[in-house]
């Protein structure tokens, strides 16, 4: 692993650790978000993507989420997809290394927040399973303005967190912990969302 990762991934981990979350920016660069941008494209374009649900039945419900999910596999995976691909198993070993959480796996999907869609305060956790122990975020959105809106919301023990969804910014949380929403946005609002597990 560089070192320029090992400085970044300490630093969000010891976040994560104090705080619960911690978030990283720069987690891609400039041109790896223009290169998902177009793979996201792509598959948006071929009609990959399904009205995401909110519970293991996948019920659809828009008043609770209404985001448009495609789930991102290792075996289909392009170039640049594997790229974060690997960049992300390179932080789960490093907090396996500093944290002794033992995580095994990873579910991710590519998520597409139509304008004025949201995802009310919920936990990231099914009733029964109970493998995820850390929700991770990495916005695709470039050039986000902070009057397009579509935060990110922890509520945290004494406060609420507000984070814009700025391209190449990594949000990470303790799943069973955190609760959190996603706010409408007056764009089309672009992410790779996924958890890393302690069971496969
Ligand atoms: O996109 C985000 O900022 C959060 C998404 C989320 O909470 C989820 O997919 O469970
Ligand atoms: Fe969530």
């Amino acid at each position: 692993m560089e070192e320029t990762w090992q400085v970044s991934f300490e630093s969000i981990i010891s976040q994560i650790i104090e705080q619960g979350y911690g978030i990283l920016d720069g987690f891609l660069s400039e041109e790896e978000i223009g290169a998902l941008n177009e793979s996201f494209l792509a598959h948006y374009q071929a009609q990959e993507f399904k009205q995401a649900g909110i519970s293991k039945g996948h019920e659809v419900v828009k008043n609770i989420r209404g985001d448009e999910i495609l789930w991102l596999e290792k075996d289909n995976a392009n170039e640049i997809e594997t790229r974060f691909l690997t960049r992300l198993e390179e932080f789960m070993s490093y907090v396996n290394y500093t944290c002794y959480l033992g995580l095994r796996s990873y579910e991710i999907h590519y998520a597409s927040y139509p304008v004025g869609t949201f995802y009310k305060r919920h936990l990231d956790k099914f009733r029964n399973d109970s493998g995820r122990k850390l929700s991770f975020i990495c916005y695709l959105n470039q050039d986000w303005q902070p009057d397009n809106g579509g935060e990110l919301v922890l509520y945290l023990p004494d406060k609420a967190e507000k984070i814009l969804p700025l391209g190449g910014r990594l949000a990470v949380f303790e799943s069973d912990k955190i609760e959190h929403e996603v706010l409408p946005a007056t764009r089309e609002r672009r992410s790779l969302t996924g958890w890393l597990r302690n069971i496969d």
